[in-house]
């Protein structure tokens, strides 16, 4: 039985798949304070947020026991993503269930703006009845500067081209190809900011967004310029809006979204050339229930299958993928593992090649993995695919990735290479079509073995008698070899066995096989499970 907590308010009908599960307990307690939450969060598995309630640092410290936070939205700013991540907990959102509400909410704001019917509005209920002081401006012929082309962006570019308005998009991942095809005009933001009538801003708030509408961009505006943010409070400056509005740079602004929300005690709500909502965005029946639909469904494919679909701080993962990659999987957290055992000491680097066929492949899983193997040694359990990178950071470890689609001998073939400033050691693996994963260099040495729990990598002279030695000696102390792979540079020179046994050699063993003469050292490797 899972337990999953819903802290907002959410649509009950969208959870139903949850909350009919029989796997699935779920308490909806919503309007929690920080304390009353870090109170009761140590029992759930899974927690379902919206906007308000802010997922904290010491929420998740005390979350022992929680594997996803889920969003009932798109933004995930109220959810430390850092903190989440370092600790293991997976974040996921609902990207696209309130798209098309706020897609209509930005056309609503647009065309109140446009023709001042809040204004209007109010004027009439107060008695008045003033034609000519609430004259509007059409959007046919005009220009819409589209600040973030998403899902929110385009969507609004297409509902204004039917309007007739004309499309200025400025997003570092609108292709070319994309933007003809949607019959928009790629631009910058200065020539947004020169050309068009009215501006609509769609991107997360990112160091690279907040205030990216500034006082520059005002002072390059056209006065007649109407601007828009149903996206986040802070992309476009409020101090710099205000301050245009008063000297008459820009003509008027509509806002849903706030730097400080509740937005209670700002000039913003209060100003006459700003008309405002409260972040209503993705407040629809519809957006409701499918982001809620979404997250309840996602949460039953997690626990149920390791499917993640909508991860923000994890790659995607399916099942599917994964049970197609598992050998992959699999061989790489061993080769991990095998690798720091082999080095002994801290690496610093971690250099990782895809040869072959899977470096076409998304080999981020892969990576992951690898990175889990090296680092479960020092920090077990609490290192998983959501925070081994950063785990991996914190140790001061960097990693670099080479990928080459051409064959290394193998149709796939994965390295990995551990490095600090005394010494490097490479593991290469592949999986035999056939025979499973191997391993099948290390270092300069050519070897083919599968990873079996118990092993010796033992260095030593290429000369007649050694191994029967070994055996002697292993088989003194009790312990029976299941197989041996002998890799050499030449006959007589250095060589490399590499042992696997039924069980682990003792200090006493190693230093009876140590003492055998030609022996150079003796590396013992124990893993968490064999392949
Ligand atoms: N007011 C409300 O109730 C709602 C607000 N939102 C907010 O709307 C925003 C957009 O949401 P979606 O369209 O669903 O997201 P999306 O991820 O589909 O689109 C965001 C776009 O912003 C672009 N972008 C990122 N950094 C940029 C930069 N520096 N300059 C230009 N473009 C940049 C991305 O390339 C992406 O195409 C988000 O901030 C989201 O939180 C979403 C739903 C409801
Ligand atoms: O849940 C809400 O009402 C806010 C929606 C929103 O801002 C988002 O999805 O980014």
């Amino acid at each position: 039985m899972f337990k999953v907590i819903v802290v907002d308010p959410i649509s009950e009908e969208g959870l139903k798949s949850l909350t009919d599960h029989e796997q699935f307990e779920v308490d909806i307690n919503t309007g929690l304070s920080e304390s009353e939450l870090i109170n009761i969060i140590d029992s759930y598995d899974a927690l379902i947020v919206r906007s308000q309630t802010q997922i904290t640092p010491p929420i998740l410290d005390a979350a022992k026991n929680l594997r996803v936070v889920a969003r009932a939205g798109v933004g995930v700013d109220n959810i430390d993503i850092n903190y989440a991540t370092k600790q293991g907990i997976l974040v996921i959102n609902a990207p696209d269930g309130n798209t098309i509400s706020a897609t209509e909410h930005s056309m609503a704001m647009i065309l109140s703006m446009a023709r001042n019917i809040p204004e209007a509005h109010r004027s009439l209920q107060d008695g008045n009845w003033d034609r000519k002081k609430y004259r509007g401006t059409e959007l046919y012929k005009k220009t819409l500067g589209v600040i973030g082309a998403g899902r929110i962006g385009l969507g609004v570019a297409k509902r204004a081209q039917s309007f007739g308005m004309n499309i200025l998009a400025f997003d570092p991942y609108l292709s070319s190809d994309d933007a003809k095809r949607l019959e928009i005009t790629r631009a910058t933001v200065d020539e947004i900011a020169e050309q068009a009538d009215f501006i609509t801003v769609h991107t997360p708030l990112t160091p690279k967004t907040k205030g990216l509408v500034n006082e520059d961009f005002f002072n390059k505006a056209k006065p007649n310029l109407q601007i828009i943010n149903v996206a986040r409070g802070g992309i476009i400056d409020e101090d710099a809006l205000i301050k245009a509005l008063d000297e008459g740079k820009i003509e008027k602004a509509a806002l849903d979204v706030f730097t400080e929300e509740p937005a209670n005690n700002t000039p913003l709500t209060q100003h006459e050339k700003i008309i405002v909502t409260p972040h209503l965005g993705a407040s629809t029946i519809e957006a409701q229930e499918k982001v809620a639909v979404s997250v309840a469904n996602e949460i039953i494919d997690i626990f149920e299958n390791n499917n993640v679909l909508h991860a923000v701080n994890a790659p995607q993962m399916s099942g599917e993928v994964e049970e197609e990659l598992r050998p992959f999987v699999e061989l790489s957290r061993t080769t991990g593992e095998v690798g720091i055992q082999l080095f002994e000491k801290g690496p610093r680097e971690l250099k990782i090649k895809y040869h072959g066929e899977i470096a076409l492949d998304d080999t981020s899983l892969i990576t992951r993995q690898l990175v889990m193997g090296v680092l479960q040694q020092d920090l077990g359990d609490h290192v998983n695919l959501i925070n081994a990178l950063v785990l991996l950071n914190e140790q001061g470890v960097t990693y670099q990735i080479e990928k080459n689609s051409k064959k290394y001998g193998f149709s796939n073939y994965i390295e990995l290479e551990l490095v600090n400033k005394e010494h490097s050691i490479k593991i290469g693996s592949t999986v035999l079509n056939g025979y499973g994963p191997r391993i099948v260099r290390i270092n300069d040495y050519p070897v083919d073995f599968k990873p079996e729990k118990h092993m010796l990598l033992i260095h030593h002279n290429d000369q007649p008698g050694i191994v029967g030695k070994m055996g002697q000696i292993l088989g003194e102390h009790g312990i029976n070899i299941a197989s041996m792979h002998l890799g050499r540079h030449s006959i007589g020179g250095e060589a490399l066995m590499v042992l696997s046994i039924d069980d682990e050699a003792s200090e006493e063993t190693i230093a009876d096989l140590f003492a055998i003469e030609g022996f150079q050292s003796i590396n013992k490797v124990e893993l968490n499970q064999s392949l």
